[in-house]
């Protein structure tokens, strides 16, 4: 999988994600009204307009883009529906061609693990037949627990040719308490950089490896020392836009060549339509207003790579 989404990515020279968080809050008037009409169980409705939200942007983003993030607790805070709703929006975003990025961040004792990476990555047995339970092409993973937590991800990885993103340094404000804590002179997130560049030196693809990693745009300083630590692993850059991220920002997280990252937005593409920038689209046309905002992100970080060279 991670052959396709590098030759995606060089196709729509888009080296972005869209992350589909819904908020009910994002999701258009007529959107909720027309839910309330499906079932007369209220996370049903819900359920039923984030899907049909979705549906919505992905309509209109699908040519530009490689790839979506769908993050699996703006689903999950609505139970059972909300669940139903991200496995559609994974089924409907493969059947548009995107590569899909379940942002789940799982990590467990290696049992556990395994049972997750199945669940999302993998295929369950029974009565003879292969079934894919979540099937994402990739899947975030918490590396806390060591390599008994991430190995059974990397096993169904090389099975099925998808990927994972190791969380290595987050976006957020507060990830230095613990990522930033120095080891033998050495901050924790380099030495998670290195195991990640190791693991991924047993699971390559082409170019890059299957096992990526997550740093976060906020830390371009850290980035381009991660970059180097990790030659052969893919980037998930997340906290463009509503967490300060800007392209001129990134250079570093990428290769000479332009590829080696992907970055993503979720709130500044799929809620563009409150934002001052794209409020002349209105709430009919949130998705017009998701579209214009998705060519801005490709611009901006398009010109920034251009202007380093
Ligand atoms: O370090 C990290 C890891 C993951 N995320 C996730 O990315 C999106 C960001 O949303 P925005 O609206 O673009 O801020 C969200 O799903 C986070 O859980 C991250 O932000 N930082």
């Amino acid at each position: 999988m991670i052959n396709q989404l590098v030759k995606k990515i060089k196709e729509t020279k888009a080296p972005i994600v869209v992350g589909l968080d819904p908020m009910i809050s994002f999701i258009p008037k007529h959107i909720l009204e027309e839910a309330k009409e499906v079932s007369e169980d209220p996370l049903e409705q819900i359920a039923h307009g984030i899907y049909e939200y979705n549906k919505g942007i992905v309509d209109r983003v699908w040519d530009l883009i490689p790839a979506v993030k769908p993050q699996i607790a703006m689903y999950e805070q609505f139970g059972v529906p909300g669940l139903v709703a991200f496995k559609k929006t994974v089924d409907y975003c493969k059947k548009k061609g995107l590569v899909v990025i379940g942002d789940i961040k799982r990590g467990d004792i290696g049992s556990t693990s395994a049972a997750y990476a199945v669940g999302h990555l993998g295929k369950i047995e029974w009565n003879g037949k292969k079934i894919a339970p979540f099937d994402e092409d990739f899947a975030t993973v918490n590396p806390y627990l060591g390599s008994d937590g991430i190995n059974p991800f990397i096993d169904i990885c090389k099975e099925e040719k998808k990927g994972i993103f190791v969380l290595v340094k987050t976006s957020n404000p507060s990830s230095g308490e613990f990522q930033d804590q120095l080891i033998d002179g050495k901050p924790l997130y380099e030495l998670v950089g290195e195991k990640v560049a190791e693991w991924g030196d047993g699971a390559m693809g082409d170019d890059y490896s299957y096992v990526g990693a997550v740093v976060g745009a906020t830390y371009p300083e850290m980035g381009k020392v991660l970059r180097k630590i990790m030659p052969k692993t893919y980037i998930l850059v997340p906290g463009y836009g509503a967490q300060g991220g800007k392209g001129k920002d990134l250079v570093h997280f990428f290769n000479e060549d332009g590829l080696g990252a992907i970055v993503n937005s979720s709130r500044g593409i799929i809620a563009a339509y409150q934002q001052d920038a794209y409020k002349q689209f209105g709430e009919k046309n949130y998705a017009e207003a998701s579209r214009a905002a998705v060519e801005d992100m490709i611009l901006d970080i398009n010109q920034a790579l251009e202007g380093r060279n």
